[in-house]
């Protein structure tokens, strides 16, 4: 079955990492970007993840993981080089109500982790649900290419002018028009 594509509202929830190492300090870099509602638990921590933890002021603690520890969270990604430990943590999650990403079993994944672009209010996420995260990297490389710096601007005049000009017929063609003529526009820079 495909992965449902959504937005998740983060910032009024309560994020654990299990993992200090290279793909622990890989998503604790992307979900920074949403929320600082993050606690990390960890045997070791690599310098560039603990700088992170500290830069944010993250609560961490150094030590191997515990059962209960995912008590009192609402998401939990599990980021170590430990298969049955993943497992075991995704099983524990299913008796709270709490979200689980296990980085090496999709299986014990509730949801999966996209390559995405985000330029002001525009968030452009890219899954091939699990099938290759290297084209869902290179894929958003090609993409920053091409969307402009300016989609930004863009996007705040757009929002700006629909609290002034009232709804309907009207407005929705002249803002199909408008952002149709945008986007052409990005073949002759
Ligand atoms: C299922 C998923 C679960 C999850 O992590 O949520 C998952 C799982 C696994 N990834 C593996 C490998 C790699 N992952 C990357 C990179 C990214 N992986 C990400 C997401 C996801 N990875 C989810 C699916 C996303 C989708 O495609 O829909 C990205 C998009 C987002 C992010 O990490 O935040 C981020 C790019 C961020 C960016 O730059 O934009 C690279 C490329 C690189 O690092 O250069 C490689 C090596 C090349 C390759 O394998 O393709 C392995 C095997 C490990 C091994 O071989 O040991 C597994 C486990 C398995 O498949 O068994
Ligand atoms: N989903 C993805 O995008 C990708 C996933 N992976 C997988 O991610 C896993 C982790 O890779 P790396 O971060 O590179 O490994 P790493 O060796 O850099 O880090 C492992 C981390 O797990 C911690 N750890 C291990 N056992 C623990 C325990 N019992 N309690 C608390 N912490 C514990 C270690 O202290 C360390 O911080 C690997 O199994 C790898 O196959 C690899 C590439 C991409």
């Amino acid at each position: 079955m495909a992965y449902f594509p959504a937005f998740l509202k983060f910032d009024d929830k309560s994020i654990l990492i299990v993992g200090g190492g290279n793909i622990a300090l890989e998503k604790l870099t992307h979900i920074l970007n949403f929320s600082s509602n993050i606690t990390l638990i960890a045997k070791d921590y690599l310098l560039q993840t603990k700088s992170l933890i500290d830069e944010n002021n993250l609560k961490f603690f150094k030590r191997a993981y515990e059962k209960g520890d995912i008590k009192d969270f609402d998401i939990v990604i599990v980021a170590v080089d430990d298969f049955n430990l993943q497992e075991s943590i995704y099983f524990e999650t299913r008796n709270h109500n709490i979200l689980c990403n296990c980085v090496d079993l999709q299986q014990y994944c509730d949801f999966i982790f996209p390559s995405y672009i985000k330029k002001g209010d525009l968030t452009v996420a890219i899954s091939t649900s699990g099938s290759s995260p290297a084209f869902a990297k290179n894929f958003k490389q090609y993409l920053l290419k091409v969307i402009p710096e300016d989609v930004e601007d863009f996007l705040k005049e757009l929002k700006s002018l629909r609290t002034i000009i009232p709804k309907g017929k009207e407005r929705m063609q002249l803002f199909d028009k408008k952002v149709k003529d945008y986007i052409n526009s990005w073949d002759k820079r």
